[in-house]
């Protein structure tokens, strides 16, 4: 039967990108999303912008809803100092297996626990399942229905502090409005939108930072 997206993109990994060389897998990706199928990866643009807020950040804890191929997971752990934990979690077992052997290629398993499952059921256990307090960045790039929920799930959860960085993809397309006017207005959160464009195209989309200020 025919191959999935998610398998051709790691096999232009595979054929593309050195093992161990997270910077060559991140490239391998998106020269094949850019020239040969479209993938919704949050992509160069958008990528140095997240490159940007990791760096500020400079997180211990990190949380990435929805891994999808493992692209921001491999962006976002190559930038982590040495003993910082990044938790991704994946709805999809097919997906997330691509996803482990991404990061794998890239050498970074030790700084990922990839988790397979829903965010919803996942983010009240992760304080006695994982040993992490709160987190200091979250990157919400799932199911774009989920982004509030979720969020006042981890409000409620404890697992924001005063300075926990929100940085959510897509807020404009495919959009997530219903999120955007909720940190937006929310008193508990200041909130910047960094315009940018979809991954691979000339499409208006945007990363929104938002920090918990408790
Ligand atoms: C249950 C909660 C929950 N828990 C855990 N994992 C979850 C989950 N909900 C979803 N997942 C997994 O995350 C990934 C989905 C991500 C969803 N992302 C977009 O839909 C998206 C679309 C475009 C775009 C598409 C078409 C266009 F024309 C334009 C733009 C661009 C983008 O950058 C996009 O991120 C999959 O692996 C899911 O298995
Ligand atoms: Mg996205």
């Amino acid at each position: 039967t025919r191959s999935t997206r998610p398998q051709r993109l790691l096999g232009a990994v595979q054929k593309n990108a050195t093992r161990g060389d997270p910077g060559s897998v991140i490239q391998a990706i998106d020269h094949y999303c850019r020239n040969k199928e479209w993938a919704m990866n949050v992509g160069d643009e958008k990528g140095c912008i997240l490159d940007s807020v990791v760096s500020e950040v400079n997180p211990a804890t990190v949380l990435e809803l929805g891994t999808y191929c493992g692209y921001s997971t491999v962006r976002i752990a190559r930038l982590l100092p040495p003993h910082a934990k990044l938790i991704t979690l994946e709805f999809n077992p097919a997906v997330a297996a691509i996803a482990r052997q991404v990061i794998a290629w890239a050498g970074l398993e030790d700084k990922v626990q990839l988790v397979e499952g829903a965010s919803g059921d996942f983010i009240p256990r992760i304080k006695e399942q994982f040993g992490v307090k709160t987190f200091d960045l979250v990157f919400l790039d799932h199911w774009k229905e989920y982004y509030l929920p979720d969020t006042k799930l981890m409000e409620e959860c404890g697992l924001l502090r005063k300075g926990s960085v929100l940085l959510a993809d897509n807020v404009v397309c495919p959009g997530a409005p219903d999120y955007l006017e909720y940190v937006r207005s929310s008193p508990r959160y200041e909130s910047r939108y960094f315009k940018s464009h979809l991954e691979y195209t000339k499409v208006e989309d945007g990363l929104e930072k938002s920090v918990f200020l408790g």
